[in-house]
C-alpha cells in the first residue's frame, strides 16, 4: 500500500511559497496547509488563539511559538489519512523540532530567490486579507483591478511587502529560517530551488514530486502525526 507524502516549503517573503504550493496542491492531489490562512481562519473566528496571534502580526512580528505549535499540531492530528503540504510552518528551529516530535517529513522546498526579485514582486503584490488570496499586477493581476476574483471585495498591500520593510524582513528570514535548513540538510530530506521565475523554477520542483508522491488513486494507509505535544 502506497504510504502518505508530507512536506514543507520554506523561502523568504515573495519568494513563490504560495505560488508554487498552490500548483502542487493541484498537479498532486496535495492538501495545502498554510500558516497563515490558519492564523487568519482564528482570526475571523474569534478564537483565543486568534485574538492573540493578531496582536503580533498586527506589529508585523512572528507569533509565538508555543502559540504557533498549540495552533497546529492538534489541525495536523486530523491529517492523519491525507497528504499534505505546509507553507509557512516552520518558521524558527523550536517550531521545527515540534513537528518532527510529532510527524516525520518526506520532503523540504527551500527556495533561494534573489533579492531583486522579491523587492520588485512584493512591491506588486496585492492581497485579499479575509482569503489570503495573492495577486500581482504583472505575474497574475486579478480581473478586476484592485478586486478579489471571487469576492469582489477590495485588494490590500501589506506595508510590510513596502522595500524598506524587505530588507529587515529578509535578515531576519535569514537568520530564523538557516538552522532549519541545516536540520533538514542534515536529514537528507531538503531540496533547493533557485531562480527569478516560478515558471521556470516549476519544472524541476514537478519532476522531483512526480518521483516522490505515491501515485493518485492508490490506497493510502494511516500516517500518525501526533505524539503528544
Ligand atoms: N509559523 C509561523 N510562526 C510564527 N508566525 C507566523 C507563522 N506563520 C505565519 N505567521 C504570522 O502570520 C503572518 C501572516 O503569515 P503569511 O505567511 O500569510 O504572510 P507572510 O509572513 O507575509 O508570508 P510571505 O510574505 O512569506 O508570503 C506572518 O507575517 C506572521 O506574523
Ligand atoms: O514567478 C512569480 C511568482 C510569484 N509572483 C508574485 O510575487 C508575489 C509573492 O508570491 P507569493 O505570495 O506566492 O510568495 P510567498 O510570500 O508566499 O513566498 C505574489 O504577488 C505573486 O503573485 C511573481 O510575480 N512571479
Amino acid at each position: 500500500m502506497a504510504k502518505l507524502f508530507r512536506a514543507v516549503i520554506m523561502g523568504p517573503p515573495g519568494s513563490g511559497k504560495g505560488t508554487i504550493s498552490e500548483r502542487i496542491a493541484q498537479r498532486f492531489g496535495l492538501t495545502r496547509l498554510s500558516s497563515g490562512d490558519f492564523i487568519r481562519e482564528n482570526i475571523a473566528a474569534n478564537t483565543d488563539a486568534g485574538v492573540l496571534a493578531k496582536t503580533y502580526i498586527e506589529r508585523g512580528l512572528l507569533v509565538p511559538d508555543h502559540v504557533m505549535t498549540r495552533l497546529l499540531l492538534p489541525r495536523l492530528e486530523e491529517m492523519t489519512r491525507h497528504s499534505w503540504l505546509m507553507d509557512g510552518f516552520p518558521r524558527t528551529l523550536a517550531q521545527a523540532e515540534a513537528l518532527n516530535s510529532t510527524c516525520d517529513l518526506d520532503l523540504v522546498i527551500s527556495l533561494n530567490i534573489p533579492y531583486e526579485t522579491l523587492k520588485e514582486r512584493l512591491s506588486d503584490r496585492w492581497i485579499h486579507p479575509a482569503s489570503g488570496r495573492v495577486y500581482n499586477m504583472g505575474f497574475n493581476p486579478p480581473h478586476v483591478q484592485g478586486r478579489d476574483d471571487i469576492s469582489g471585495e477590495p485588494l490590500i498591500q501589506h506595508d510590510d511587502d513596502k522595500p524598506e520593510a524587505l530588507v529587515a524582513r529578509l535578515r531576519h528570514y535569514k537568520d530564523v529560517a538557516k538552522p532549519i535548513i541545516d536540520l533538514y540538510k542534515s536529514k537528507g530530506i531538503l531540496h533547493t530551488f533557485s531562480g527569478t521565475e516560478t515558471d521556470r523554477i516549476w519544472p524541476y520542483i514537478n519532476s522531483l514530486l512526480s518521483t516522490k508522491i505515491p501515485m493518485e488513486g492508490t490506497h493510502r494507509t494511516q500516517r500518525p502525526c501526533t505524539r503528544g505535544y
